[in-house]
């Protein structure tokens, strides 16, 4: 198996090239910052050369272990860390030992100052976030306090792990918290000297700075340079901080305000560069010279935003593109800087880096390639073997930049100005106890008064506690009253339930009735109508009845006149037919004794 072995060179500067650098940085220092003759002068005259280390960037790297989302999708774990406990050693496997191209099928081996396994807590070189600050913040905060300027830089893919590293999560803090914690603690303990302690933070989203601990969150600021050249941020709030509770508060705040969004590979991405520093001014008395030493130093946490494949802002919108393009392109920047840094620390040619490229490189540039002890802490994926390798390549060549920190350093010579700030300060402090003496004396006699009083105190501290009792028995009536008022209008809910109920009853009754009373009325009217109907026709009826009746007598009578006046016609007739009767013979009444038996008819 051919293992390709990258051999990190932790090259210390020759003193030739180590005192020229210096006194090229000695000579600007002296031409930006004019110092008063006679009071104030550095340490380092031109004929001293500065007390100072040139050393390379320490690189770290961290492997983060699989997220949940990486297990479910089942990915390979593709880097690994010795398991013979080798901590400068990691190496990462291709997935396809049978591609065609060698990059891909051969494995990769790295060596760097310390790799950190950070999911496997058997393994040697496994290490939780206490471990990371142990091993690389600790020595950062020594530094600072010894008036070295100090940096720690997280680099990576997004996703891999930087601001877990830097700020970690609440049960687990990161460097940053567990940095401030250990700065503080150690400042406290430190009796013979004075110090301020001072804290800033701000982010580069899109190549503009913007400073997180200001409300106004959209203040742009603008990078200056000093006499000195060295970059700064013009208006950039700087807070004091005097305890580790005082950090953690504007860390927060500056978390809040942080750039972050969700992209393919990061529920909570950072979308910009943030940087935290600590500025410690420290004053230390020498009684070997009866000076003054006043060390002033810089630690820099730095999150950079991680570099994105395309993949990791497929399909979002365009702001996540453009932000995503804006970050690969500082990155590029940076690589680019630290590449010709890395070139410079190892020939004679002193190329000209170009840090004004990118706000990032541009303020970064003591860090990267001056006055610092710089740490980078590179976080890879172990799922992404692509982004891990260039993530290591760039690794190494950072890992190859030398860097000359300098004692930052001043001291006040003169002992008449040394005594005379300790006069003002005897005075202040004198003053002050004065003050103190007679806040003492009117506290005694405030605790004098305060005895004369004392039967007073305890009758009333008798009739307190008589009162007291009284309340007591008075709240377990009031609970009582309360719990009896409960019970009641529980009751009272249950029967206004089954009044209700009944209303609703009734009611639903009485429409009922109602509309039976209508349909009644209506039944009588109708009754009525018919009553006067019947009526009418009754009455028509008795009429017609009567005039029948009447039709009948008179047709009676006039069947009676008429039957009369037919017999009387008829007994007329007869009475005719009798006169007109002929005289019988005696023949004729052979046939019949009587004429009429033969007319009946
Ligand atoms: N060492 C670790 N142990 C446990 N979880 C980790 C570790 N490193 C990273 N993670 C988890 O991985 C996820 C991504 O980590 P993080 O946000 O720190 O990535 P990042 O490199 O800062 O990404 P970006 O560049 O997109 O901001 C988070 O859910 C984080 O909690």
């Amino acid at each position: 198996m051919a293992v390709l072995v990258k051999k990190q060179s932790l090259r210390v500067l020759s003193p030739v090239n180590a005192s020229h650098d210096l006194n090229v940085r000695m000579h600007k220092r002296s031409k930006s910052t004019p110092l008063s003759s006679n009071t104030l002068s550095h340490r380092k005259s031109q004929q001293l050369l500065p007390k100072g280390d040139s050393t390379n960037i320490e690189v770290v790297v961290r492997l983060r272990g699989l997220l949940p989302r990486e297990k479910d999708h089942q990915h390979e774990c593709l880097a690994h860390t010795p398991v013979d406990g080798d901590y400068h050693k990691i190496s990462l496997i291709p997935k396809d030992s049978s591609a065609q191209s060698k990059k891909y099928r051969e494995p990769k081996l790295f060596e760097f100052d310390r790799c950190y396994n950070s999911f496997d807590d058997t393994s040697a070189c496994y290490a939780s976030q206490l471990n990371v600050f142990k091993n690389t913040g600790e020595k950062m905060v020594n530094n600072t306090l010894e008036g070295f300027n100090s940096c720690i830089l997280a680099y990576g893919q997004t996703g891999s792990g930087k601001t877990y590293t830097m700020m970690g999560t609440k049960s687990n803090p990161g460097l940053i918290p567990l940095v401030c914690k250990d700065l503080l603690n150690k400042l406290n303990k430190m009796v013979d000297t004075k110090h301020e302690l001072t804290l800033s933070f701000f982010e580069i989203y899109q190549e503009t700075a913007y400073d997180l601990l200001n409300d106004q969150k959209n203040q742009k600021l603008r990078v200056r340079e000093g006499t000195d050249k060295i970059p700064f941020l013009e208006n950039l709030s700087e807070y004091p901080i005097a305890s580790a509770d005082d950090a953690q508060r504007w860390i927060n705040k500056g978390i809040d305000h942080r750039t972050t969004a969700a992209t393919n590979l990061n529920t909570e991405s950072s979308r910009s560069h943030s940087i935290l520093t600590l500025k410690l001014v420290q004053e230390k008395f020498n009684p070997e010279n009866s000076s003054i030493v006043k060390l002033t130093s810089n630690l820099r946490l730095v999150d950079l935003a991680g570099s994105e494949k395309s993949i990791a802002t497929e399909g979002l919108d365009a702001k996540r593109l453009k932000e995503g393009n804006k970050i690969n392109k500082s990155l590029t920047t940076l690589g680019r800087v630290l590449t010709l840094l890395s070139e410079n620390s190892h020939s004679k040619n002193n190329i000209l880096i170009p840090y004004r490229e990118s706000m990032l490189t541009w303020l970064l540039k003591d860090n990267i390639g001056g006055n610092s002890k710089t740490t980078m802490v590179a976080c890879i994926s172990p799922t992404d073997f692509d982004e891990s390798l260039s993530t290591l390549r760039f690794a190494t060549i950072t890992s190859k930049i030398c860097n000359h920190a300098i004692l930052n350093e001043e001291s006040q010579t003169n002992l008449n100005d040394v005594i005379e700030k300790y006069e003002i300060e005897k005075q202040d402090l004198l003053e002050h106890i004065k003050n103190l003496e007679s806040f003492k004396s009117e506290m005694e006699d405030s605790v004098a008064n305060l005895s004369v009083h004392e039967t007073d105190l305890e009758d009333l501290q008798n009739e307190i506690s008589e009162k007291k009792d009284t309340i007591r028995k008075l709240n377990n009536y009031v609970s009582w009253q309360n719990k009896y008022i409960e019970t009641i209008s529980f009751q009272s809910k249950i029967k206004e339930g089954k009044l209700k109920k009944n209303f609703d009853n009734l009611k639903s009754a009485q429409e009922q009735l109602l509309t039976n009373y209508v349909v009644q009325q209506q039944q009588n009217a109708v009754n009525d109508k018919l009553e006067n109907v019947l009526q009418d026709k009754l009455t028509n009826d008795k009429e017609l009845q009567f005039t029948t009746v009447q039709k009948i007598d008179e047709l009676i009578l006039q069947v009676e006149d008429l039957s009369i006046l037919r017999h009387l016609s008829s007994v007329q007739d007869d009475l005719d037919e009798i006169a007109n009767l002929p005289i019988l013979s005696s023949d004729d009444e052979s046939d019949s004794d009587y004429w009429w038996d033969n007319n009946d008819n």
